[in-house]
């Protein structure tokens, strides 16, 4: 069956503009694109004042399957997905076992097949356990399909370790995604500054971060390996990964939404929703990161979707979990703090969310053009919409966003063709 995308203005990173177009859709491919198309027989979706962007792709979730499917689940994850407008995740594999063997990776691509919703790239672990110690097979988890390794959720301590594995990589033409956190510093439950004073709770200062960066570029140069640093979120760590790319390391990005729209002020009142790894810090880390984004420094918005159950984030603050769930909110943030915010344009914005991420990876997505496989999201720029956490549809709700008015929603998610999602309850435009 045919499906016309009518009457839509298309954003295009890979062109660099937006512009008027009809879209058919054919075989779970991009068949046409012109400004007017008519097929008879065609099933029409119309995009009338609407965005028609490249699918977007989280390449940072944590869809907890196999091992923690009280949290989220392959199906339930890229159920989210799916509503938060993404047509592909990248699965971190800090699942339980650690997706440190080729049977855990093809375990994670058989679920995402079976539930036939968002598709899944599983990252497969840089060391056994992701205990630091010794490297898994990476030549093994790359050919049952990682598209990437990380011990994301913990630091690779051992700076030798970590070299190990960027050389590995490198030869298998895969990136290392670091989650940078200098572990003998990155000792307390929030950032550490006037607010933890406040609080009475134990804070991570940010050269945590900016310490495992800088650690991590000069591997990243030693090695030549590309480097990913997940989760930026301090002014040291823009700079020092805008130094490192004016010298040709090879570096790439990612920023997240909590991480660009809240400060440390939202732990205030020991709110759980609000205890994530690396920490929510400041103004002036808040206005660096988005200087940062801007600049084209962060390459990469990833939500860092992690799940946690409301049992286990109901209890005292120094007792919770790490993580906020990110996936339903993601493009509500984006049009709200950056795009209507001024910080990016819509091209860079959907460049953030697609076409750099498929890079980083690997992919070849991220584009619309004739003959690309059929990935697209349509976007309402103008829904107002105020987040319910009652109504996400992931398995765990521990989102520090409750409430919050935003302006911009995903209207159709569109995987290989099929139509996903035709938009939300009622919305107030
Ligand atoms: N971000 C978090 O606070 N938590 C993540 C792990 C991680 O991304 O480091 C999780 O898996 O819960
Ligand atoms: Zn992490
Ligand atoms: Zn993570």
């Amino acid at each position: 069956m045919e499906l016309l995308i009518r009457g839509g203005t298309v954003v295009d990173p890979a062109a660099g503009r937006t512009f008027q177009s009809d879209i058919l859709v054919k075989d779970g491919r991009v068949a046409a694109l012109e400004k007017k198309i008519t097929a008879r027989g065609a099933r029409v979706l119309d995009a009338a004042g609407k965005l028609v962007v490249p699918g977007l792709i989280d390449m940072h979730v944590h869809l907890r399957e196999p091992g923690q499917e009280h949290k989220e689940t392959v199906a339930s994850g890229t159920l989210a997905a799916v509503h938060g407008g993404f047509t592909a995740v990248a699965a971190m594999p800090n699942t339980d076992p650690v997706a440190d063997t080729p049977g855990v990776i093809r375990y994670v691509l058989e679920k995402a097949r079976e539930a036939g919703r968002a598709r899944v790239y599983p990252v497969g672990a840089l060391t056994v356990g992701s205990r630091g110690r010794e490297l898994t097979e990476m030549g093994a988890l790359r050919a049952a399909g990682a598209v990437a390794f990380s011990d994301d959720g913990r630091p690779v301590a051992d700076a030798h370790v970590m070299r190990r594995a960027l050389e590995y990589a490198r030869m298998l033409g895969v990136p290392v995604i670091s989650h940078c956190e200098e572990p003998a510093l990155a000792v307390g439950v929030m950032h550490e500054g006037l607010v933890s004073t406040r609080l009475g709770l134990k804070g991570t200062p940010a050269a945590a971060e900016d310490v495992a960066v800088a650690r991590d570029l000069i591997l990243a140069e030693m090695t030549g390996c590309h480097l990913h640093v997940a989760h930026v979120t301090t002014a040291g760590a823009v700079r020092l990964i805008r130094e490192a790319k004016a010298r040709g390391v090879r570096v790439t990005a990612e920023t997240t939404p909590h991480h660009f729209t809240l400060t440390d002020r939202a732990v205030v009142g020991f709110n759980t929703n609000a205890k994530v790894n690396p920490p929510l810090r400041t103004d002036a880390d808040v206005a660096a990161v988005r200087e940062g984004l801007a600049d084209g420094t962060i390459d990469v918005i990833a939500t860092d979707h992690a799940p946690h159950a409301a049992h286990e984030k109901e209890v005292e603050f120094d007792l919770a979990p790490f993580g906020l769930v990110g996936l339903e909110t993601a493009v509500g943030l984006v049009f709200t703090e950056l795009v209507a915010g001024g910080v990016l344009d819509l091209v860079a914005a959907v460049a953030k969310l697609s076409t750099n991420p498929a890079r980083v990876l690997g992919l070849s997505a991220g584009v619309i053009e004739p003959g690309a496989v059929a990935d697209l999201t349509v976007i309402d720029p103008a829904a107002a919409w105020t987040v319910d956490r009652g109504e996400l549809v992931g398995k765990s709700k521990n989102t520090p966003f409750h409430g919050y008015r935003l302006k911009g929603l995903p209207h159709a998610t569109i995987i290989g063709g099929e139509v996903h999602l035709v938009a939300r309850g009622p919305t107030e435009s």
